[in-house]
C-alpha cells in the first residue's frame, strides 16, 4: 500500500514556484531520502503534504485518503528545519513529548497515565529520558531532532517527515539518529526525510527521490543516485555537499 501518494502537486509562492508537476509514491515501511540542491522544493514538499501550504494543483494522498484524515488521526509527524522552530519558547524536553498526546487528551489537556506512560517510552527509545526536564532549547542539535522525532512516536505517528535531521548534528547523533529511524522503519513506519548526505542515502535509505520543482527520479538509492541524474539535479556530478 502507498502510504504518499502524490500526483501533479504545484504550488506556487506569488511568482515562484516550488513545486511543479510533483508526482511520487512511497510505500509502507520505507525510509525514503528525499534530496535536491537548496531551493529545489524539499521543505514546500513537506509542508504540503502536512496541509500546511495550499496546492495550486494536484492531489494528496495519505494512507488511501486525503491527507486531513491522517492528520485528524495523528497519523503523521513532521520534524522542521531547526530554523523553524523557536527554541527560546519556556518548555521542557517532556513537554514537547507531550504535545504528540494532545489529541488522545480531552479540553483539560490533562495527561492520563497512558499519556505519561506513552511519554515515558517515547523518551526512552530516543535515549532521553535523562534530560526530560530540560529546557528544549538547552539540548544539542541532534538531541532536539531526537526529542521532536519522541513527540510523533508519542503520538502513535506511522508516516514521519524529518526535514534535514542530520543538518547541525555532530557525528555520534547521526550514527543514533539513522539506527532510531531504521529501528522505526523495520516497525513498519515510513519515514520520508530530506537530506544532503548523499553518501549516506544508499546505506541506510530504501527508497531515494530526486526533486528539482519536479521529481527527476524516484526508486532504489541505487537507481536514483546515478551520476547523470545527479548532474541534472546538481548541475555537476556526485557531491557529498548540496
Ligand atoms: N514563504 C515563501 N515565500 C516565497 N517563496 C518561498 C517561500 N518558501 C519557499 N520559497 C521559495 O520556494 C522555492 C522552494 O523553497 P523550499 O524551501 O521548499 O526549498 P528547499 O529545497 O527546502 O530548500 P533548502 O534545502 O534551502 O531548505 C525557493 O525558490 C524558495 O525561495
Amino acid at each position: 500500500m502507498s502510504v504518499i501518494r502524490v500526483r501533479d502537486l504545484t504550488v506556487s509562492y506569488g511568482p515562484v514556484k516550488a513545486l511543479d508537476g510533483v508526482d511520487f509514491d512511497v510505500e509502507a515501511g520505507r525510509l525514503c531520502g528525499l534530496v535536491g540542491v537548496n531551493g529545489s522544493g524539499k521543505s514546500t514538499l513537506f509542508k504540503a503534504l502536512m496541509g500546511l501550504v495550499n496546492p495550486n494543483r494536484g492531489e494528496i494522498s495519505l494512507f488511501g485518503h486525503g491527507q486531513a484524515r491522517a492528520r485528524k488521526e495523528g497519523l503523521i509527524t513532521y520534524v522542521p528545519q531547526a530554523e523553524d522552530v523557536d527554541w527560546t519558547f519556556p518548555v521542557s524536553v517532556r513537554d514537547v513529548v507531550l504535545m504528540g498526546r494532545y489529541g488522545y487528551m480531552g479540553r483539560s489537556r490533562r495527561p492520563s497515565p497512558a499519556d505519561r506512560a506513552a511519554v515515558d517510552e517515547a523518551l526512552d527509545r530516543v535515549d532521553l529520558a535523562g534530560l526530560a526536564k530540560r529546557q528544549i532549547g538547552q539540548l544539542s542539535g541532534g538531541q532536539k531532532k531526537r526529542a521532536f522525532v519522541a513527540r510523533g512516536i508519542a503520538q502513535g505517528a506511522e508516516l514521519m517527515l524529518l526535514d534535514e535531521p542530520f543538518a547541525g548534528v555532530d557525528v555520534t547523533s547521526e550514527k543514533l539518529i539513522m539506527k532510531l529511524l531504521t529501528s522505526l522503519t523495520a516497525e513498519g513506519r515510513t519515514i520520508l526525510m530530506s537530506t544532503h548526505d548523499l553518501a549516506g542515502v544508499p546505506t541506510f535509505c530504501t527508497q531515494a527521490v530526486l526533486l528539482h520543482h519536479s521529481v527527476l527520479a524516484s526508486g532504489t538509492p541505487a537507481d536514483v543516485l546515478t551520476d547523470a541524474n545527479l548532474a541534472q539535479a546538481f548541475g555537476g556530478p556526485r557531491q557529498e555537499e548540496a
